[in-house]
């Protein structure tokens, strides 16, 4: 089964699922590994590789070459530039920051990407992302040259996700940025969940088990968490129970 079947069937199945972001470019090879497979114990659903910057293309075939064969849940690249790619993946974010006022991170580094992966990386599967930077929009955002829409304009976000939606992306991402301050508000989770089919993603600023059960609840399929686990990696056990605990109950109530 392919990646994004494999996100698909756990999405039906606990109806909401965590995904790890590690940055390669905050943890050293060894904290890597450890990291990598805590969170796998711990259940949470794929392992999420990138960061804005800071990383180059050995850095990553080190890191992930060193976890191939002890992960069962998959690698997904999360590339902050085309330089982000490696073969030791099993997938890879196609992504498109659709609210960038740059078309080079809307169109220019995919054409680029594109070229790599039919040439060098056949292996990684492409799953294509609308990347959507609200509020705080962290390092992403700035790098990005995004326009964040702010927290509590929903009619934006929903008209960027509905854009998505229609141009035929595979999933969606409402992406407040690395470390936000505040995460993706609940009810901006909820209407753009009510229009949208396609699974939708949501990470930035995501702390603590209330906040991951909230948004699980609002409408979330899958939630992110990268930085929680490089500062509190303590906490990252009960953020899983709360996001598959949530997903179950809002599945329930569907
Ligand atoms: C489509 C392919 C293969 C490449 C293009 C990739 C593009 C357009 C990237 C531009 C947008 C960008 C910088 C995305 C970064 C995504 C990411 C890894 C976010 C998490 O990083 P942060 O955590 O925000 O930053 P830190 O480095 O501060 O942690
Ligand atoms: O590091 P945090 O704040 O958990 O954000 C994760 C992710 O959404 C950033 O791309
Ligand atoms: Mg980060």
């Amino acid at each position: 089964m392919g990646v994004k079947d494999y996100l698909l069937k756990r999405i039906a199945e606990v109806g909401a699922i965590h995904m790890t972001l590690l940055d390669p470019d905050k943890v050293t090879a060894k904290e890597f590994k450890e990291l990598a497979l805590m969170v796998q114990e711990y259940g949470s659903d794929a392992l999420m590789v990138g960061g804005s910057l800071g990383i180059s293309e050995g850095q990553l075939d080190e890191y992930l070459s060193a976890v191939k064969g002890s992960l069962k849940i998959p690698v997904i690249l999360f590339p902050g530039s085309v330089a982000n790619l490696s073969r030791y993946a099993d997938a890879v974010f196609f992504l498109s920051v659709l609210n960038s006022a740059d078309p080079y991170f809307i169109v220019g580094a995919q054409i680029q990407a594109s070229v790599l992966l039919v040439k060098r990386f056949r292996n990684l599967e492409p799953i294509s992302l609308a990347y959507i930077i609200v509020g705080d929009g962290g390092a992403v955002g700035y790098v990005s040259n995004a326009r964040p829409i702010p927290y509590d304009r929903d009619d934006i976000a929903l008209a960027y996700a509905y854009t998505a939606q229609l141009m035929g992306f595979d999933m969606i991402y409402l992406e407040a940025g690395s470390g936000a301050r505040e995460p993706v508000r609940p009810r901006m989770v909820s209407r753009v969940k009510q229009l949208v089919s396609k699974p939708l993603i949501v990470g930035g600023g995501i702390r603590d088990p209330e906040k991951a059960s909230e948004l699980a609840l609002a409408g979330a399929d899958a939630i992110v968490t990268g930085t929680i686990v490089e500062e509190k990696p303590e906490l990252i056990k009960d953020i899983i129970r709360a996001v598959h605990e949530g997903g179950m109950t809002r599945k329930k109530r569907a």
